[in-house]
């Protein structure tokens, strides 16, 4: 298994978040975590990452058969862990090109050519531009997912890719997720689209801090949408989509 997470518990203020959280992702998988909103999925993906502010109460977190639960951020990236964003990221001063060498093990100008391209982006356009807002969401959307290309990591973490999916399509998600697979690379996604869920190889169902349910993406995604429905029923697309399901 390329990450084991055992019995983790992780507080926000007073609140408990995580609540003896369990969850495998083995080599070359890409594993979708879906859930209710406020279930934890974030947070998670920030505990993973050892992001400050996230240091579980309790648990292990076993990513290559070492425990990095005290492991800093930086640490765990050269360890080949990356984390993606809700928020598309924003730099100042910082260009393109440097920004998608930051996390190169060796640093490779066609591999940054290659990656923009992949990404629909004229690496001639943009490599000298800065990644602040003068670029689109869009953009830096697009550039934060060419960076994770030229990372190669081991274990790619994306807190639902599909934000702003007006601006970066789902084949194009599903093509990367696909590209990184074939170079190596597990990837971690927290989504609420059923077509990126669907395009797993596996899916968990995170509920109240809990891994309720891991399986075949499809079975999740059925078990996810009709008995979650009492959880869900505060969500109103979903409150939507079930109820047009049951028509
Ligand atoms: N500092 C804090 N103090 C108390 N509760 C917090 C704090 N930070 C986050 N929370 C709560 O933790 C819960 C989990 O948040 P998280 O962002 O992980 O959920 P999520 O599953 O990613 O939700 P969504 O699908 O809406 O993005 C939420 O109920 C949130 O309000």
């Amino acid at each position: 298994m390329l990450l084991v997470i055992k019995d983790l518990y992780l507080k926000r203020g007073d609140r408990m978040i995580l609540k003896g959280l369990n969850l495998e992702i083995g080599e070359n998988e890409i594993h979708a975590v879906v859930g209710p909103n406020g279930a934890g999925k974030s947070t998670l993906s920030y505990a993973l990452m050892g992001c400050s502010g996230y240091d579980p109460v309790k648990g292990e977190i076993i990513f290559k058969g070492v425990n990095i639960i005290d492991k800093s951020i930086t640490e765990r990236a050269r360890m080949g862990m990356t984390l993606a964003w809700q928020e598309p990221a924003r730099f100042e001063g910082i260009t393109v090109k440097q920004y998608l060498s930051l996390g190169m093990r060796e640093y490779d100008e066609e591999k940054i050519y290659k990656a923009l391209e992949f990404v629909n982006l004229c690496p001639n356009t943009y490599l000298n531009r800065f990644v602040d807002d003068s670029l689109s969401g869009g953009e830096r959307k697009r550039i934060e997912l060419a960076s994770i290309l030229c990372m190669e990591p081991d274990l790619a973490i994306l807190d639902e890719p599909d934000s702003g999916i007006d601006i970066v399509s789902l084949d194009e998600i599903t093509k990367l997720f696909k590209h990184l697979k074939k170079n190596g690379s597990s990837v971690l996604v927290i989504t609420h689209r059923e077509e990126i869920t669907n395009c797993a190889d596996k899916a968990s169902l995170l509920c109240d801090g809990k891994i309720i349910k891991t399986g075949d993406p499809k079975d999740v995604g059925e078990y996810y949408k009709k008995e979650c429905g009492k959880c869900l029923i505060k969500v109103p697309s979903i409150k939507k989509e079930i109820e047009e399901g049951s028509k």
